[in-house]
This record gives C-alpha cells, sequence and structure tokens, in this order.
C-alpha cells in the first residue's frame, strides 16, 4: 500500500525550507508580488521557512541562478540554517535542475511541485485525488525528475534502492505504469458521475471563477443562503476548493440559478493541473453566466484579475457572458472603493453588501438572455 507515494517524494509539510528566487524585476521597485504569492503557497504547502536567497537581477535570465559559485553560496546558507528543502522560485529547465542537484544534496521543489501538493493536501473527492496524482506524475515525467540520492536521507515514504542502482530508469517505468492505471480509475470515475448527471435542472447555470482566495465559495454560500456547516468550504488560504460545489441560488421571483463554485486560478496554472482539472474545468463550457470575482481589498487585484482572463482565453473561455465582480468591499476604505473601476458590481461576501445588486444583475442578464433566445 502507499507504494505509489513514493514515486512522488518531495512533500513539503513540516519541513525546513531555504527558498531561492532570482527578481529580475527593476531593483527599485518592491519585490515582485509573484514573490509573496510564492512564499504564501510555502505556507500554505506546510512548509517552515528557515531562510531566503533572493538576487536581484533586473533583466537578467534566471538561468544565471545556478552557475556553479551560486549553488555553493547555496549549498552553504542551507546547511546554516538546517534546510531540508529548496524551494526555487522561478523555472528550473531539467539541466539546471541536475547542476544545482550536483551541489545542493537537497530535494528541489519548484512552483509548480508546490502547487501540486497544495492540492494534493486538500483532494477530498476521489476524482481529485486521482487528478492531482496524475498531474504529480506527469510532471515528473516531463520533467526527468529522479528521486535522487539525497531523497532518502528525508526517510518517511521515501524508497530505497540498492547501491548502484540506477534509480531514474527504474523510477520512469513504474510511473509510466501508474500513469496508465490512474488514467484508466479516473475514467471510471468520470463515467460514473457522468451517469449520476443524467437529470439535469433547466435553471440557468452560473459559474463562480477567479484568483484562488478571492471570496468564490463564501460568495456561493452567500447567494445560496448556505449556514457555516453546510456551505463550500471557506479557508484564508489558497486552493481552498478543489472540489467543486454545486448549490441551488434564488436570485429574483421566480428565478433560481444553479450556482457552481471552482478551483480557484493563479499566474502561470501548471500546464498539468489545467490538464488534470480539465474535465472539471471543461464544465465551465456549459455555463450560461460566468461571475468573474476579483479581491477587491488585495492591492494586486488587477494583476489578478488579468492572470484570471488569460487562463479563460486559454480555456476558450473568453465569449462567454460574465459579469465583473468586486469583493471584500467591507475592508476597503472610501478612496481604494473609488478607485475601483466604474459601475463595477462592489461586494461583501462577509457582510452582505451588495449581494441585492448582485442577484439583480444576475436576474437582468438571465432575462436578457431569455429574449434573445426568442
Ligand atoms: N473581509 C472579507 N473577507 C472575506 C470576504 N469574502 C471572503 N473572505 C475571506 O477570504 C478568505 C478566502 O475565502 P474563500 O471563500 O475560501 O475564497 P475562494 O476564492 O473560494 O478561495 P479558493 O477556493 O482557495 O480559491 C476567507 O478567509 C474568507 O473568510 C469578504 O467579503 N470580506
Ligand atoms: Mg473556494
Amino acid at each position: 500500500m502507499n507504494e505509489h507515494r513514493r514515486l512522488y517524494p518531495t512533500r513539503p509539510q513540516a519541513q525546513r525550507a531555504l527558498v531561492v528566487a532570482v527578481d529580475t524585476q527593476d531593483p527599485q521597485r518592491p519585490l515582485a508580488p509573484e514573490l509573496a504569492e510564492f512564499t504564501a503557497l510555502a505556507d500554505a504547502a506546510g512548509a517552515i521557512i528557515v531562510d531566503e536567497v533572493i538576487q536581484r537581477l533586473p533583466h537578467v535570465d534566471p538561468a544565471t541562478l545556478v552557475g556553479s559559485g551560486k549553488a555553493r553560496e547555496i549549498a552553504e546558507r542551507a546547511e546554516a540554517a538546517r534546510a531540508d528543502v529548496l524551494f526555487v522560485f522561478n523555472d528550473l529547465r531539467p539541466r539546471q535542475r541536475t547542476n544545482l542537484e550536483k551541489i545542493v544534496p537537497l530535494p528541489i521543489v519548484d512552483r509548480t511541485m508546490l502547487i501540486l501538493d497544495i492540492f494534493a493536501q486538500h483532494a477530498r473527492s476521489r476524482e481529485g485525488q486521482l487528478q492531482v496524482e496524475l498531474a504529480q506524475l506527469r510532471y515528473r515525467q516531463s520533467n526527468l525528475i529522479g528521486v535522487g540520492a539525497a531523497l532518502s536521507r528525508l526517510g518517511g515514504g521515501v524508497g530505497t534502492r540498492g547501491p548502484g542502482e540506477t534509480k531514474l530508469e527504474t523510477d520512469r517505468r513504474r510511473i509510466a505504469q501508474r500513469v496508465t492505471l490512474l488514467q484508466k480509475q479516473l475514467d471510471d470515475v468520470r463515467r460514473q458521475r457522468e451517469t449520476r448527471r443524467g437529470g439535469r435542472g433547466r435553471d440557468p447555470f452560473v459559474a463562480l471563477v477567479g484568483y484562488t482566495n478571492v471570496g468564490k465559495s463564501s460568495l456561493l454560500n452567500r447567494l445560496a443562503g448556505s449556514g457555516v456547516n453546510e456551505g463550500a468550504f471557506v479557508a484564508d488560504r489558497p486552493f481552498a476548493t478543489l472540489d467543486p460545489t454545486l448549490r441551488r441560488a434564488y436570485v429574483a421571483p421566480g428565478v433560481n440559478v444553479r450556482l457552481a463554485d471552482t478551483v480557484g486560478f493563479i499566474t502561470a496554472l501548471p500546464q498539468e493541473l489545467v490538464n488534470a482539472f480539465r474535465a472539471t474545468l471543461e464544465e465551465l463550457e456549459n455555463a450560461d453566466l460566468l461571475l468573474h470575482v476579483s479581491d477587491a481589498s488585495n492591492p494586486d487585484w488587477p494583476r489578478q484579475k488579468a492572470s484570471v482572463e488569460t487562463t479563460l482565453h486559454e480555456l476558450g473561455l473568453d465569449a462567454k457572458p460574465y459579469l465583473d465582480v468586486f469583493n471584500k468591499v467591507d475592508r476597503l476604505d472610501p478612496a481604494a472603493r473609488a478607485a475601483l473601476p466604474p459601475g463595477a458590481l462592489e461586494v461583501s461576501a462577509a457582510t452582505g453588501v451588495g449581494i441585492d445588486m448582485l442577484r439583480a444583475a444576475i436576474a437582468a442578464r438571465r432575462t436578457a438572455a431569455a429574449e434573445r433566445l426568442q
């Protein structure tokens, strides 16, 4: 049992992590918001950050990070901080990874692996778990990441091997076998889900989309009138939602909608995850209306919003009717509120402010769509 877990050995929980990053922005500017986001991801994965090596190299190829001098410095810092894992913010090419691994005897976890790990920890449904594991293994396949000698020092669930054995090949074969099996199990689970969903309601289908942690699930609960223990799961951390919830919500006299929560987006959502969750995301194609939720209290919202729009485009969903919804306005002072785009729907899932307006806007879209059909 749990044999396959060993194929993916980098579980960052409760591990002491050294964060390594190259920030290629202008040094006059504050650190890239993506870096703060990376630290939040590390935190959400349950790691303890013990030190950071952050280089500010404006307009420089992050590939310079892995020069051997830098790698030795990283090795020293890792040892001094007694780190057991390296979190690398920038994308590593397989070659760079190998070079770094030679000098720093620690497992290397990049941004994609970190996100995949959070997903793995949060997946509850069978389908969700299968999807995440498949994404993890596919990522390893495409990056040729072996278990690596250093990893066996981590103990706890990491595979052992005999001296001199070439591990990478054995790993690859085992991974390929596991991928085939997972794919088959996933197909079965999905077929069952299709059958269960046979009887779809006729109410319009409205889906909540948006950056992670903006309050989509809170808004679903507010619109559906769900109590604390019966609604979708809410938490102040990235990727709280993995398994989509569907609720019926009243929007106007005689008008109910089917309201769907979705997985939160993030800049450069790993392709493996998009692929793995394609079946879930494809349901968005059936939506009559998208509610694009932003966190108005986050100064970084314009970047997040643009990033969500890119993802929607990649998913072929940019022609869908949508409403822009700005959530968490209870946290805004009047000046910040005035800076929001004119005519934006300003709401607070926490206090209920603006929710009636949002219901009316959804109902109005519904009426307009119905009239077009006549
Ligand atoms: N102040 C304030 N906090 C809010 C509001 N809406 C949500 N939150 C908080 O924001 C955090 C994230 O809320 P969620 O509803 O889990 O966000 P989400 O978009 O579903 O997040 P993921 O599923 O992780 O992508 C939680 O701590 C919520 O309590 C709001 O209107 N005002
Ligand atoms: Mg959520």
